[in-house]
């Protein structure tokens, strides 16, 4: 399969989809490389990665169950909450870093930099075999979730969940039809 035609066959692969192994140390440094070829404009670096290792999953799954009760979930969603850290081979949690004091660069230019790198990491991993996933879900709006990851200024925005892919991926259903490319009227 050539590189274009491995692109356009990329399709989310949730943590129910993944096995171990996951990419190793090396090959996640190397997806990040990749996943910094990202248009950046001044070169803010308004993005970054934090793995979440096996030795930490029980941790993330405390503030998880933490986070459920305070927003009032019922109680079997807050014993499955645990589960939700722990069921993908590899976890990466995407922190983004957007400055509102950079007049060249508004804060939607550097959100479209922090797309641009998760897009170009999911693509990084699938082309090393890999299948991957991003995930926001309730977890991400808690303000102790937060602060866990985050530094001044910074805001956890959605995880990465990565692994062997264990199905063949599947596209999604097509989406309404609206033009994606059209000339300029
Ligand atoms: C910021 C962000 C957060 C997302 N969070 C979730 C989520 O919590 N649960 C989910 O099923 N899909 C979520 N998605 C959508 C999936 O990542 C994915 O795009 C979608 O399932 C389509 O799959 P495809 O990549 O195969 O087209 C999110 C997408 C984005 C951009």
């Amino acid at each position: 399969m050539d590189l274009l035609e491995s692109l356009a066959t990329r399709y989310s692969q949730g943590p129910r989809q993944l096995a171990a192994p996951g990419p190793t140390r090396a090959q996640l440094e190397h997806a990040v490389a990749l996943a910094a070829r990202a248009p950046d404009h001044l070169g803010l670096a308004p993005w970054r990665f934090v793995l979440v290792g096996a030795g930490q999953r029980a941790r993330l799954g405390e503030l998880f169950a933490a986070a459920a009760t305070r927003r009032g979930a019922p109680a079997a969603e807050v014993e499955r909450a645990p589960h939700h850290a722990a069921k993908a081979p590899v976890l990466l949690a995407v922190v983004a870093q957007v400055r509102e004091d950079v007049a060249e660069v508004p804060p939607h230019e550097q959100w479209m930099s922090v797309g641009a790198a998760v897009m170009n990491l999911l693509d990084a991993l699938h082309l090393m075999g890999f299948g991957a996933k991003l995930l926001s879900g309730d977890s991400v709006h808690d303000a102790a979730v937060q602060a866990a990851f985050c530094g001044p200024g910074e805001r956890l925005v959605a995880w990465v969940v990565c692994g062997t892919p264990t199905t063949p991926g599947r596209a999604r259903p097509d989406a309404p039809s609206k033009p994606r490319l059209s000339d300029w009227a």
